[in-house]
């Protein structure tokens, strides 16, 4: 049995705290307490909604920022619409990113996460939507093996304001079972993490009831799992000290039935979570 996520959670900081080693960043200048190598696993099938209970976690804007890369929205202005400000700051505050000479001016993010999952281009000038092709072939069984969806383009890094972190997502069938495994190359665990876990079950459940399958597992893949050095005094003293509750579970609108529902009129509300009971919320600051 898949061990409670917000324990699995507290397990790997406390990991970072007992085995990571100093790194320096030199984009953001806050050296980070780094761990090489995470597996998380998220039992959809269970409906045990990974959200972390140590602290208050805000999933509604998790959800609408998975929203808007399923989407393949290039602009933070988009996602604040839809109920998240987690672009904001790299969108208008990132030094490297607002010297680029590829930006078009105020809240864009270039051709970052979705804009590659959905218009990935081509040589011949056309685009390549992935998402598409892998619900079309889930939708009708096909596991080619090769079910993949991957923002990470190296070529058009230059393009965006930031790499993405989580960068590719694996989608398989067994039998009628949807598995989803995500990796994730870059992980702030004290504020990211929070977010991504929900969005990795998100991911899962969405495709399973848009393409007829049953929800399995995800496998969330971590390879440097940092906690920034300002982050530090607060998880240690503070979120550490608590003892995590029950994991809550989540209903999705049934009437959800496609990609084009998803791009068209789903929003935050047509997700609701039922027994989230987690300790006062925490004020992580954030490294741009
Ligand atoms: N340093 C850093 N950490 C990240 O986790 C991160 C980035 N940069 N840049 C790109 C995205 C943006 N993400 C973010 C950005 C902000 C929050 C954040 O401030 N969360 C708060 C409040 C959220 C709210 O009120 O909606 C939190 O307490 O979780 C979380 C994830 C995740 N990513
Ligand atoms: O979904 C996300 C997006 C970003 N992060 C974190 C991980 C790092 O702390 C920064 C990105 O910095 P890089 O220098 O590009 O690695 O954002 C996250 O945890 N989850």
């Amino acid at each position: 049995m898949t061990r409670s996520s917000s324990h699995q959670y507290e397990t790997l900081c406390q990991r970072i705290i007992d085995q990571g080693q100093w790194v320096e960043n030199e984009r953001t200048g806050i050296r980070c307490l780094t761990l090489i190598n995470a597996d998380l696993e998220y039992d959809v099938a269970a409906n045990e909604f990974p959200l972390v209970t140590t602290r208050k976690c805000f999933y509604k804007a998790a959800i609408a920022e998975l929203l808007g890369y399923l989407r393949a929205y290039d602009s933070a202005a988009q996602f604040r619409e839809i109920g998240c400000k987690t672009w904001d700051a790299n969108a208008n505050e990132n030094k490297a990113w607002l010297a680029n000479p590829a930006r078009k001016g105020l809240d864009d993010m270039g051709r970052v996460y979705g804009v590659q999952g959905r218009n990935w281009l081509k040589p011949d000038g056309s685009t390549f939507d992935q998402l598409q092709k892998v619900v079309n072939n889930l939708k009708n069984g096909i596991d080619d093996r090769g079910e993949i969806v991957t923002f990470y383009n190296p070529g058009e890094f230059d393009l965006g304001c930031l790499r993405p972190c989580m960068h590719t997502h694996t989608f398989s069938i067994l039998a009628d079972t949807l598995y989803l495994t995500s990796y994730m190359r870059s992980c702030d665990v004290p504020l990211g993490l929070t977010f991504n876990m929900p969005q990795c079950f998100v991911l899962l459940a969405l495709m399973a009831q848009i393409t007829g399958l049953k929800p399995g597992k995800v496998y969330h893949k971590i390879v440097n799992a940092h906690i920034y050095e300002n982050q530090l005094d607060l998880m240690q003293n503070v979120q550490l000290k608590r003892t995590p509750y029950a994991a809550p579970s989540l209903s999705i609108n049934p009437k959800i039935k496609s990609l084009e529902d998803i791009e068209t009129w789903v929003s935050k509300s047509d997700f609701e979570v039922t027994g989230y009971q987690a300790h006062e919320a925490i004020a992580y600051p954030f490294a741009v």
